[in-house]
């Protein structure tokens, strides 16, 4: 075929505590077949009907045609199934996640499908990864949001838990959404992303995250980054193995009321 991330083992059994509700949610435990999500999820991709020159794959989302330049050689240079389970519930939450003239990161972007999808519903999107990762991520960020979207997104290195102050400075970068997509697998670089989501958080920083649970080591990463976020199931995909989350910083001091009734 064109290359597409097509996963056929899923190897963990996950089991997901019961998790209170809110406007984020996507669907409830077996109100509506998992399949039939996922089957709406990938029915918004597409493949080239011939053969190009480029590998690409096709995504329908926000109302564009978004085409993703793949390499084929390291994990960010796919699409991966989990930034599509993001994207579409972007998509299709925009009136409870609005994210017109918000601030985003992206971390882990890879080819930049979510920073697209996020930078066409209005956001201002800084989209990251590592060095090697952000030419290709450019150059699909590019052809998918010029004269497209509100605010020109950017790309930008962050290598987790790398220079995080000197890049991201807590003084001035104010994020009102962290958002990665398959970023917790078997990586030496666990402790640098816990660190990275630590420092990018403010207490108002909204973190949405899509999980592929593989291996047990992930499941201890979810309990890791409970200490410091609280954390919301807010839709899961069991047939893909695919939880997505949201989260905010533990202790977090809650918006005061303007004036105190005495
Ligand atoms: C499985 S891919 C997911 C890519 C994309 N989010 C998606 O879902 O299609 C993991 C991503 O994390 C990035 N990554 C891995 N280790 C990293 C590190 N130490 N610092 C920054 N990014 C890293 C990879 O380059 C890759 O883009």
């Amino acid at each position: 075929g064109f290359g597409a991330p097509v996963e056929v083992t899923f190897c963990t059994q996950v089991h997901y505590s019961a998790q209170p509700l809110s406007p984020f949610v996507l669907l409830l435990p077996g109100e509506r077949e998992d399949e039939q999500i996922v089957a709406e999820i990938m029915e918004r991709r597409f493949f080239p009907d011939h053969i190009a020159y480029k590998t690409w794959e096709g995504f329908h989302f926000a109302g564009h045609e978004i085409r993703i330049t793949e390499a084929t050689d390291c994990y960010g240079a796919v699409v991966w199934p989990s930034a599509l389970v993001l994207s579409y519930y972007l998509e299709t939450h925009s009136k409870q996640c609005n994210l017109v003239d918000k601030n985003v990161i992206e971390i882990g972007a890879g080819t930049g499908l979510v920073s697209i999808v996020a930078s066409l519903l209005g956001a201002f999107v800084t989209a990251t990864d590592l060095p090697e990762l952000l030419g290709n991520l450019q150059y699909n960020i590019l052809q998918n949001t010029k004269h497209k979207c509100k605010h020109q997104p950017c790309v930008k290195e962050l290598s987790w838990g790398i220079d995080l102050e000197k890049n991201f400075p807590r003084s001035s970068c104010h994020f009102d959404y962290i958002m990665a997509a398959d970023v917790v697998y078997h990586h030496p670089f666990l402790d640098e992303l816990l660190l990275t989501f630590d420092h990018l958080c403010k207490n108002d920083t909204v973190i949405l995250w899509a999980m592929k649970f593989r291996l047990e080591k992930e499941n201890r990463f979810v309990d890791r980054f409970q200490t410091l976020f609280d954390l919301e199931m807010i839709s899961n995909f069991p047939s893909l193995n695919i939880a997505l989350y949201k989260a905010m910083r533990k202790g977090r001091m809650k918006a005061r009321p303007s004036k105190l009734k005495i």
